[in-house]
């Protein structure tokens, strides 16, 4: 597999007032291409900072930050948004969809942000929704919401998906199912998968587990058999 992500030295720091708190303290791991990947640590470690740094929506404060072989550290504001919109899936603990689109309407959205011609109704069909096309947020369980979600993302078909927390609002048997989907797009659709949990149970799913602990990493371990999410016992 090759390397897709490299992180060399990444430091950064917040300013508030005089006080500069470093929430990324020398950061380095690489991951590769179709890696599905597990980031854990406890609350303040600095994860959604490292999804944040990762996902273009913010700047390191010193250190490389490589993708593909471009060097995100050094893009302006305009490469950025053109950074997140080719490479980057975003799939949040809150679905963020749009209450007054349909699901199919959600997933199509991209067309406008991205160029790239967008089937709404296979991709809907992917995720198991294609009952569900014009239905609105509202109309739909949690789990399908977060479904549509993550249509919305694979839409594009981004480099990676970031999840930040994307089951804590679910319950564990939908949870399972929305992990079960973000692991088959790692193994047999060569997406790159990117998850933040507080659950170290999914850790036994992951290629590969990068812990952070006061904005540094503690351990980074790799799973030569890792499990699949329905096997876990949670
Ligand atoms: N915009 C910001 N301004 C100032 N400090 C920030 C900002 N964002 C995060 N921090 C601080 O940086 C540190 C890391 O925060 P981060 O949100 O990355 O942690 P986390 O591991 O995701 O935590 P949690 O599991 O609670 O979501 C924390 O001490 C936090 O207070």
């Amino acid at each position: 597999m090759s390397t897709l992500i490299e992180f060399k030295d990444v430091v950064k720091e917040y300013k508030s007032g005089d006080h500069i708190l470093r929430a990324m303290d020398n950061v380095n791991f690489t991951i590769d291409e179709g890696e599905f990947v597990v980031i854990l640590g406890p609350s303040g470690a600095g994860k959604s900072t490292l999804l944040n740094l990762l996902g273009g929506l913010d700047s390191a404060t010193s250190g490389q930050i490589v993708v593909n072989g471009e060097h995100v550290e050094n893009f302006n504001d305009n490469e950025l948004t053109k950074y997140r919109a080719k490479n980057v899936g975003f799939i949040f603990q809150f679905y963020n969809l749009i209450p007054n689109l349909t699901a199919i309407e959600n997933v199509e959205l991209m067309k406008d942000i991205v160029d790239v011609n967008i089937d709404g109704k296979a991709v809907l069909n992917s995720v198991g929704l294609a009952g569900h096309a014009n239905q609105f947020p509202a109309q739909l369980s949690g789990g399908e919401q977060q479904r549509v979600s993550i249509a919305r993302a694979v839409a594009k078909q981004p480099a990676m998906l970031l999840c930040d927390e994307p089951t804590g609002a679910l319950d564990s048997n939908t949870g399972v199912l929305i992990l079960n989907l973000l692991q088959d797009m790692s193994n047999n659709r060569n997406t790159t998968v990117i998850i933040v949990t507080h659950n170290a149970i999914l850790a036994e799913a992951a290629d590969k587990v990068i812990r952070i602990k006061n904005g540094q990493i503690e351990d980074i371990a790799i799973n030569e058999h890792p499990k699949k999410v329905d096997e876990l016992e949670w």
